[in-house]
């Protein structure tokens, strides 16, 4: 296919922006009394308002045009149906197998991938059960009181940002800690709090050859060993998630300590595989196969809704609009709630990893964008902190609200307070506040009639700002697991409509590669590659002064 900006419904969608970039949100409201329950819906525990957004019905209709021109409901049938749509790595994209609650047969290769995710789900079942109860004993007849996974990328960011979210369901007596960088102080000031005797390592890495987390599992392995005084220590004391059984054995961890997922299922995308343990670890497997119905509801509505009434789907598009005709070149995740803090950055792996391409799947360069800088904080905190630039700044930066209606925590009147917080700023970002309004508010609290003229442009809001508000009772397993589904389907639909490869990740090889030459050039203590001037020269400085 040529890229997608020579189509005609491309075209037609750059025209349409032209026309519609002088029309406000406000009188869209005001023209349609029925527009927000037109522009929402509501799926597997999520009602997605997706209303506070600049566009309108024709617009909806260019974006599924757009939609069915690049055959995205094709290449949903293919990913669910098991077919190689990773070409670059020849892979299949199934993690949409490792919740198929329903079982229906997933073939690769004419092979039903189903018997083998089973299989690895019920051994994850009896480990976490033979940990919970005491039954696995560490080297020295204790029992498990701490896990800690090391992973990096994917197997880090998932569990830590399930477990995070899931605080209010874990059980007593186990906690779960994660480490990921190489930095040491990361490894040090976790181990510095754990006994030895009742540590369980995870070491998760799709690869097995991860430089971070093999690092710090060898430290890890060091520790152990030297505070139980024997190699054999090892095989109480560490667990591997992995694709790669050759690696793990060479580790020296046992086989049979090792859980095992398959090329198929992309890093980032792996949190429903073993490299989920620590997540049914910290709340129990039944919660943990609780977050899997979650996303399985949402996967059977990608899979069979129609694309106007699919939500992942819509979401994509609209981020599409703005991405590529209103031109922003970025998109904000605030989740209101507190134990959501790490959701921003998991997507930021989720959807810059995935969408930060700059060739099409056919290698031609790409002359429009692709996908935008991800970020974000909780609310109320970033209110305080970057909201002002949303509301005022001159960028344009659509943003989600992930909003629960009730809170685990029972509290005098706190999640009220969260709740208005939320929709206050929605609807502020939406209407914003004209220079009118703000000069007669001025003039209302008895101001000079100068001062209100003077401050009249530094209080009004332009408005037009959007948002889409996603709503859930609670934050359960089930519904965070619609809601992690949810957005990994609308980055697929991004991925499709811009032509990219969304689940390779070239990108990071050269930095690694990189750092390869340079870590030898820094233990043996000089410089004989060839760098550019500016590195060359941050490496002599660097020897000199830890010389
Ligand atoms: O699980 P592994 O193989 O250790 O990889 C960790 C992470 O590194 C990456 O390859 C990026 O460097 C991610 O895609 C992946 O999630």
């Amino acid at each position: 296919m040529s890229l997608v900006n020579q189509t005609p419904q491309w075209q037609a969608l750059a025209q349409h922006w032209e026309r519609l970039q002088g029309v406000h949100m406000r009188d869209l409201f005001a023209e349609d009394p029925q527009r927000a329950r037109r522009l929402s819906g509501e799926v597997a525990g999520l009602y997605v308002d997706y209303s506070k957004h600049r566009l309108t019905g024709e617009t909806l209709d260019l974006l599924l045009g757009l939609g069915a021109a690049v055959d995205l409901p094709g290449w949903i049938q293919r990913m669910f149906a098991g077919e190689r749509i990773n070409a670059t790595e020849h892979r299949a994209v199934l993690h949409v197998a490792l919740r198929n609650r329903s079982n229906r047969p997933i073939l690769v290769d004419g092979e039903d991938v189903m018997p083998q995710v089973n299989a690895v789900l019920e051994q994850m079942a009896e480990l976490v059960e033979r940990i919970h109860s005491g039954q696995w004993r560490g080297f020295s007849g204790e029992p498990i009181r701490d896990v800690v996974n090391i992973g990096i990328g994917g197997s880090n960011l998932g569990p830590k940002m399930v477990c995070e979210a899931l605080t209010p369901y874990h059980r007593e007596g186990l906690r779960v800690h994660f480490v990921s960088n190489v930095d040491a102080s990361h490894i040090a000031e976790t181990l510095k709090h754990l006994d030895p005797a009742q540590t369980l390592f995870i070491v998760a890495s799709k690869t097995f050859t991860t430089q971070e987390t093999m690092t710090n599992a060898h430290t890890a392995r060091r520790w152990l060993v030297e505070a139980l005084g024997d190699e054999a220590a090892v095989a109480h004391h560490f667990l591997a998630v992995s694709t790669n059984a050759e690696k793990v054995a060479a580790f020296g961890i046992d086989t049979d300590n090792m859980l095992v997922f398959w090329d198929w299922v992309g890093g980032r995308y792996s949190l429903w595989s073993a490299i989920g343990l620590p997540i049914a670890l910290a709340v129990g497997f039944e919660r943990f196969v609780e977050l899997l119905e979650g996303a399985h509801a949402m996967d059977e509505h990608f899979r069979c809704a129609p694309l106007g009434e699919s939500l992942p789907a819509l979401l994509g598009l609209i981020g599409v609009w703005y991405t590529d005709f209103a031109r922003a070149a970025t998109h904000a995740l605030l989740p209101y709630d507190q134990h959501l803090k790490y959701f921003p950055a998991y997507f930021q792996q989720g959807d810059m990893e995935s969408n930060g391409k700059h060739v099409t799947r056919e290698g031609e360069t790409v002359t429009y964008p692709t996908g935008p800088v991800v970020w974000g904080e909780p609310g109320t905190d970033g209110q305080h902190a970057f909201y002002q630039l949303i509301h005022q700044g001159t960028q344009l930066i659509p943003a989600d609200f992930i909003m629960p209606l009730t809170s685990h925590y029972d509290v005098g009147d706190h999640h009220l307070k969260l709740l208005a917080n939320c929709f206050a700023q929605t609807e502020a970002l939406m209407r914003g506040r004209t220079l009118e309004e703000a000069r007669q508010e001025m003039l209302a609290a008895g101001m000079e009639p100068a001062e209100a003229e003077a401050l009249a442009p530094h209080r009004q809001f332009d408005g037009n700002r959007p948002t889409t508000t996603i709503l859930v009772d609670q934050v359960t397993p089930q519904t965070l697991g619609a809601l992690i589904a949810l957005y990994e389907h609308k980055i697929f639909t991004q991925g499709i409509v811009w032509g990219i490869n969304s689940f390779d990740q070239w990108g990071v090889e050269l930095g690694k590669q990189l750092a390869g030459v340079i870590l030898e050039e820094l233990t043996d203590g000089a410089v004989t590659a060839r760098h550019d001037a500016s590195t060359a020269n941050l490496l002599e400085r660097t020897l000199q002064r830890r010389a």
